[in-house]
């Protein structure tokens, strides 16, 4: 395993929400990039999140733990029984219910319900096939400054093979080169788990 995941750390909280996500069979972040989204989070001094994506609240329990204390974290997700599970981490990770607003709903009807230029931090972790519009909206929502991060951008390691042709390659593909092209954002790929492109709006 490379040092960077090792190096990052899960309290029983953490683990917990891990197992949980895998008994539901759903993927979630590693420590390695949990550990990059908190670093992020905190470097922004980050006080209004936007999470597409809440699975179990793995990676929702990282980003508050680099969000300032007084900081709100609005995660979204389609499924009841995934935010029923997160809820319950969130709680469980000390949090008062006023430093989460979990909005139940599809990424693409609830981002137009949120301010624009209001958020200091959006993490893009649904489907693959809304990347490009859930990219789209994080422009309109981040402030200048705010940083966005799609995790997955590797593409479960297809990104570099010219061969492989599949629809989520395709379009994970075409979400990184959008914004590698855009003179609106700072990107970078951080290699962590299963690769954060990460980008802060100018
Ligand atoms: C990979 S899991 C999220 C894992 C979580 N970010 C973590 O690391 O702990 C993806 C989640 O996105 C949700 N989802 C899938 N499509 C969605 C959509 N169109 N809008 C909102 N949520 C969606 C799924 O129900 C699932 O809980």
């Amino acid at each position: 395993m490379p040092f960077a995941e090792t190096f990052a750390t899960e309290d029983p909280v953490l683990q917990t929400a891990r197992a949980l996500a895998h008994e539901l069979g759903l993927p979630c972040v590693s420590p390695g990039a949990g550990s990059v989204l908190s670093l992020l989070a905190a470097a922004g001094r980050a006080k209004a999140v936007v999470e597409i994506g809440t699975g179990t609240g793995v990676s929702g329990i990282w980003l508050l733990r680099g969000m300032r204390p007084d900081g709100v974290l609005t995660t979204i997700d389609v499924e009841h029984e995934h935010q029923r599970v997160a809820r319950r981490i969130f709680q469980e990770a000390g949090y008062a219910s006023s430093r989460t607003r979990i909005i139940s709903g599809r990424a693409l009807s609830v981002l137009p319900r949120l301010s624009d230029g209001a958020y200091d931090l959006i993490f893009v972790d649904a489907d693959t096939t809304e990347f490009a519009a859930c990219t789209e909206a994080a422009l309109r929502l981040l402030r200048p400054g705010g940083v966005l991060i799609v995790n997955g951008a590797h593409a479960n390691g297809r990104i570099s093979d010219p061969a492989a042709r599949d629809v989520d390659t395709l379009t994970v593909r075409a979400t990184v080169k959008a914004i590698r092209e855009s003179e609106e954002w700072i990107p970078a790929v951080i290699p962590s788990g299963a690769g954060l492109l990460a980008a802060v709006k100018r």
